[in-house]
């Protein structure tokens, strides 16, 4: 493994996952060996139950491999016990997921500092939803918003912490394709002006043309990986 290069971010080998026991084990991850640089905009495609959201709990730290391992930088998150990877994630991993799980009675300004507050080096509400293209409707409850316009308080919220890596689960599942876009579009955003390691789940191939490296998965296992050399940007995907 290339561990201990600094520029790469996520470094994996013989990363395996099984679920239950015995006949009713379920073979998730069957080796993985992936390294991810710090930096690039990693898109996870693959069937349904191929495994991608398994490689994505682990590498976030949701989730432990039975076998093989996991790097960040210089730690070995496959040792880590149950509360350094809960500052873990704290300190480094936001995560976007299909729903947005917003708090309805607070306001999209209120939902973000629900992270500004206890982060220790946070943008302001302000600046991160300002990001997210989301100035005018700082004050509006989740309901006055659109899935579109709630998806980017969810990112929003995610990266005002700025954390080193943003993993996002089929973040355009539930939108419509000019939705889905804006949201690609804010994610692109993050990427190029924090920085930011995004690594993306999404059935929508066509985002694949905005990323550095494309993951094909099939079985628990890399099918493919593709790397672009000319990406396109958010805005002239075409769904
Ligand atoms: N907690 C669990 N317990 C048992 N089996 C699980 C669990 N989580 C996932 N699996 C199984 O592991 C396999 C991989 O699931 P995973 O969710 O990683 O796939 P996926 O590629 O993300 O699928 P999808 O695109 O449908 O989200 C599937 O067969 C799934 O049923």
């Amino acid at each position: 493994m290339d561990s201990d290069n600094p520029d790469i971010a996520y470094s994996t080998s013989g990363l395996t996952k099984v679920y239950g026991e015995g006949s009713a084990a379920v073979h998730a991850l069957r080796g993985v060996d992936l390294q991810i640089p710090e930096g690039e905009l990693v898109v996870l495609l693959g069937a349904s139950g191929s495994g991608k959201s398994t490689l994505l709990n682990i590498l976030g730290g949701l989730d432990q491999p039975t076998a093989g391992e996991v790097r960040f930088f210089d730690h070995q998150l496959s040792r880590m016990d149950d509360r350094a990877l809960t500052l873990y994630r704290r300190d480094h991993i936001g995560f976007v997921f299909q729903f947005y799980n917003l708090m309805p009675s607070l306001t999209a300004r209120e939902n973000v500092e629900l992270v500004t507050e206890i982060a220790d080096n946070p943008l302001t509400a302000e600046e991160a939803l300002a990001l997210v293209g989301l100035s005018e409707r700082i004050d509006h409850f989740p309901a006055q918003l659109s899935g579109g316009e709630q998806q980017r308080v969810a990112i929003a919220r995610a990266v005002a912490k700025q954390p080193r890596v943003l993993f996002c689960d089929e973040p355009t599942g539930a939108l419509d394709s000019t939705s889905g876009r804006q949201v690609m579009e804010v994610l692109q955003q993050v990427n190029q002006t924090l920085g930011t390691t995004l690594v993306i789940i999404t059935h929508a191939a066509t985002i694949a043309g905005m990323a550095d490296r494309v993951i094909h998965f099939a079985d628990g296992q890399i099918r493919q990986i593709e790397l672009n050399s000319e990406k396109c940007l958010a805005q002239d995907l075409v769904w």
